[in-house]
């Protein structure tokens, strides 16, 4: 399985996940450069968290324009597995391939903690080894990351089983204390209706190894390497 980091002008989180997703994985990595027109021989595609293209306009806004996102587009309407991590799930929903948007958080200040996340959805790529109702501890870092999507979108969402992270307590308890960003629903990370797309404002990356004092975020890395070794093997 080869995964794939996207690198956009103002990336900052690519260097750690290509790091976390091949030690956790064993698996090959690479850079893909936003300027590429082909995300070719790649398996899973990932967006990293950062500043792109300095955050002008709307976070992500500018880089969904990059010639990358054309094939990476493309990949995921075939069912391409595509993950896209804070900025990188910002881009996703600018360039439509999640609902929604990423708004400014609530109290108007970037965010640096951890937080904990309730797995809402077990059965997808992104999450096959986890159990539902399985809280993990994993950190933000962004200043817009309070999810907004219309009240037929978020009742689609949840429908769907797309809510694939929410916002909660260590007990699992989703209560208004928790919600860092105002986000919608206590939405943390969301999926296409197909299941193959992830965005989550969360960073696993940032949380995959005992060096670390957690290693919580594995599991999505993990996940994704035992669907593929399923499908495939
Ligand atoms: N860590 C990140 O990816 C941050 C995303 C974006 N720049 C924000 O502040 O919301």
């Amino acid at each position: 399985m080869k995964f794939g980091v996207v690198v956009f002008p103002g990336s900052n989180c690519d260097a750690d996940c290509l790091h976390a997703v091949k030690t956790v994985t064993g698996q090959p990595a690479e850079y893909i450069w936003h300027k590429s027109g082909s995300v070719e021989g790649f398996d899973c595609i990932i967006l990293p968290g950062g500043f792109s293209y300095g955050d002008y306009l709307r976070c992500g806004a500018v880089a969904r324009f990059s010639p990358v996102m054309t094939p990476v587009i493309e990949f995921a309407k075939k069912g391409g597995l595509v993950i896209g991590i804070c900025n990188g799930f910002q881009v996703l929903t600018e360039a439509g391939l999640l609902p929604g948007a990423l708004h400014r958080n609530k109290e108007l200040q970037f965010l640096c903690h951890d937080v904990f996340l309730r797995v809402e959805n077990a059965s997808l790529p992104f999450t096959c080894t986890a159990r539902e109702g399985e809280v993990i501890k994993v950190p933000i870092a962004h200043g817009e990351g309070n999810y907004f999507a219309d009240a037929e979108t978020l009742q689609q969402l949840e429908e769907n089983k797309q809510v694939v992270f929410r916002y909660c307590d260590a007990q699992g308890e989703v209560t208004p204390e928790v919600n860092p960003n105002g986000s919608a629903n206590h939405i943390a990370g969301i999926c296409n209706q197909q299941g193959n797309v992830l965005g989550m404002m969360p960073h696993p990356e940032r949380c995959a190894e005992k060096d670390l004092g957690n290693t919580d975020g594995q599991l999505i890395f993990k996940s994704l390497l035992d669907f593929w070794q399923r499908r495939c093997g």
